[in-house]
């Protein structure tokens, strides 16, 4: 039975972790799927690729109100995808021969590993064949997350895409049904509609985005009401395909939705439960994560876990942070780093873009935090003007002394004028601080951020 001294299950942000500093370790990385992970096989890199060229597509749509007048001849969408996977597919499997085939201290096992002991692991490869047993000293589970897919659908028979598969369709569909109203759902609702592609979108809450601040919710909703078929608190109760490959989702009310695709967009769950970590003495939490520490240590001896399988937030941007306090742990046992899941910033690549920080209204007024709040509009300085902008905000949340409590953009850049928010926030810099002590430079963006801090009904 081979043994080594460390092996990680996830060749994601657990492969990251190994640098020059373990090349005296004897180590293993298993990996059930495409080496390299869902950030950049099927998530974060890929989307994105996307949503630039959907963005392309929506300025050329929208250069008329600039007196330029273009339109769209053809949307090549074969060579989008190739653009893509032509890029990301040689990243992956360089990655994969690198580690299998360079790195003489590493064994890649292409399997699907569950524990069947402390520490010990049996491997199925996958492409067939006899598994094999390995035990090791320490393990890091960094087995990410999957698309759940609400049983109405997954057992229905018909055809259904998730964001696993549905950026390499052989062709853009006339018409896309998206399920769900969050991340996922937005994202690809922009990709495929500024390429042309009729979208619905159903899902069961009340509004889009709901995990956001209510304002960004409330007004993203809205605006997406006025581009795309939008169902609320509709949860299909039955689908089906017709003869001529039309998929039709039932709704509570009994209404129909017709689309010639289907995309599933309903969440994602950590691949804990498909690891029989009971075996190595570990318990799941209630939402199906596994327990770690803020040293991202397990309660079992030498197992650490990071990323999906284990984090309360599914972002690329945490897991790499948990993947570096996971290195430094193993390399420094006696000194260990704690992570931090303060001030954890999000995107959501849709259009208008959305970006926040901290803590959302509706959390304060529950709690009862005294707060104050200021909303500007990317209209209201130089550059919004310049774009024409009507519907883009700033919002943001302050102690009345001028502490910074959280903050919410949508509009353009949003992913990007946010950062300056989190680095206020992270070290300690007040509403006044960041505001009136330093240049914004005029006429840029950044003013947005700026005037938003100056108009904050601050108690001195
Ligand atoms: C469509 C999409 C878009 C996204 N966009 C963004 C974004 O813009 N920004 C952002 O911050 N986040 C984004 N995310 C989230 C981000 O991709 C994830 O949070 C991140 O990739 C998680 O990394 P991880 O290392 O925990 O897991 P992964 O990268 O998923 O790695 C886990 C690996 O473990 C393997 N594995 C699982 N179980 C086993 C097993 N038992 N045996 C062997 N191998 C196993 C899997 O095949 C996988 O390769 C997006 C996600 C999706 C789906
Ligand atoms: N830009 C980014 O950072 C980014 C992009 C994509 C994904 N992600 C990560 O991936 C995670 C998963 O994304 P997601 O969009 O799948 O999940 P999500 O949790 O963001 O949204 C799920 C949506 O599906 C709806 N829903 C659930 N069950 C339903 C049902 N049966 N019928 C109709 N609607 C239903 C929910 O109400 C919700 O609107 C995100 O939480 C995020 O952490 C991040």
């Amino acid at each position: 039975m081979p043994h080594h001294d460390l092996v990680i299950i996830g060749s994601g942000s657990g492969n990251s972790i190994l640098d020059p500093r373990f090349d005296d370790l004897d180590v293993a990385i298993v990996e059930h799927g495409v080496f390299g992970g869902t950030c950049l096989n099927v998530g974060c890199i890929p989307t994105k690729m996307y949503v630039y060229a959907s963005d392309v597509a929506e300025t050329i749509r929208r250069a008329g109100t600039y007196g330029v007048d273009a339109s769209i001849d053809k949307v090549r969408w074969r060579d989008i995808v190739d653009r893509v996977f032509g890029r990301i597919d040689p990243i992956s499997a360089g990655g994969l021969r690198y580690r299998d085939q360079e790195c003489s201290n590493i064994t890649v096992y292409q399997g699907h590993a569950v524990f069947t002991g402390e520490r010990e692991l049996s491997i199925t490869p996958t492409a067939g064949g006899d598994g094999e047993t390995v035990t090791a000293d320490r393990v890091v589970i960094a087995a990410g997350s999957r698309p759940t897919v609400p049983p109405v659908i997954a057992d229905s028979g018909v055809p259904f895409h998730t964001s696993d598969d549905v950026m390499r369709l052989p062709e853009l569909p006339r018409r896309l049904t998206i399920v769900g109203g969050g991340y996922i759902a937005c994202e690809f609702a922009h990709v495929f509609s500024a390429l042309g592609t009729e979208v619905t979108i159903v899902t069961r809450g009340p509004a889009l985005l709901r995990e956001q601040d209510e304002l960004v919710s409330e007004r993203f909703t809205r605006l997406a009401q006025e581009r795309w078929n939008v169902h609320l608190n509709a949860e299909p109760t039955a689908a089906e395909q017709r003869a001529d490959g039309t998929i039709v989702l039932t709704c509570p009310e009994g209404s129909t939705i017709e689309g010639d695709a289907l995309l599933v967009a309903t969440g994602r769950k950590p691949n804990g439960d498909r690891l029989d970590v009971e075996k190595t003495g570990l318990q799941l939490t209630t939402d199906g994560r596994v327990e770690v520490d803020e040293y991202q240590r397990t309660p079992v001896e030498g197992v650490y876990a990071l990323g999906d399988v284990s984090s309360p937030f599914q972002l690329k941007h945490v897991a790499n942070h948990e993947a570096k306090v996971v290195q430094h742990n193993l390399l420094h046992p006696d000194s260990p780093r704690a992570t931090s899941h303060r001030f954890v910033p999000s995107a959501v690549f849709t259009d208008p873009q959305v970006a926040s920080v901290g803590a959302r209204e509706q959390d304060l007024r529950e709690a009862g935090t005294a707060y104050v709040s200021k909303v500007q509009a990317y209209g209201d300085v130089a550059f919004g003007w310049a774009m024409e902008d009507s519907t883009g905000f700033a919002k943001v949340l302050a102690a009345p002394s001028g502490e910074l409590l959280g903050a919410h953009l949508m509009g353009p850049q949003a992913s990007s004028l946010i950062q300056v928010l989190v680095q206020a926030m992270v070290f300690g810099q007040t509403a006044q601080e960041i505001a009136t002590g330093q240049y914004w430079i005029h006429p840029a963006l950044p003013e947005l951020i700026e005037n938003v801090l100056l108009g904050l009904p601050l108690s001195s």
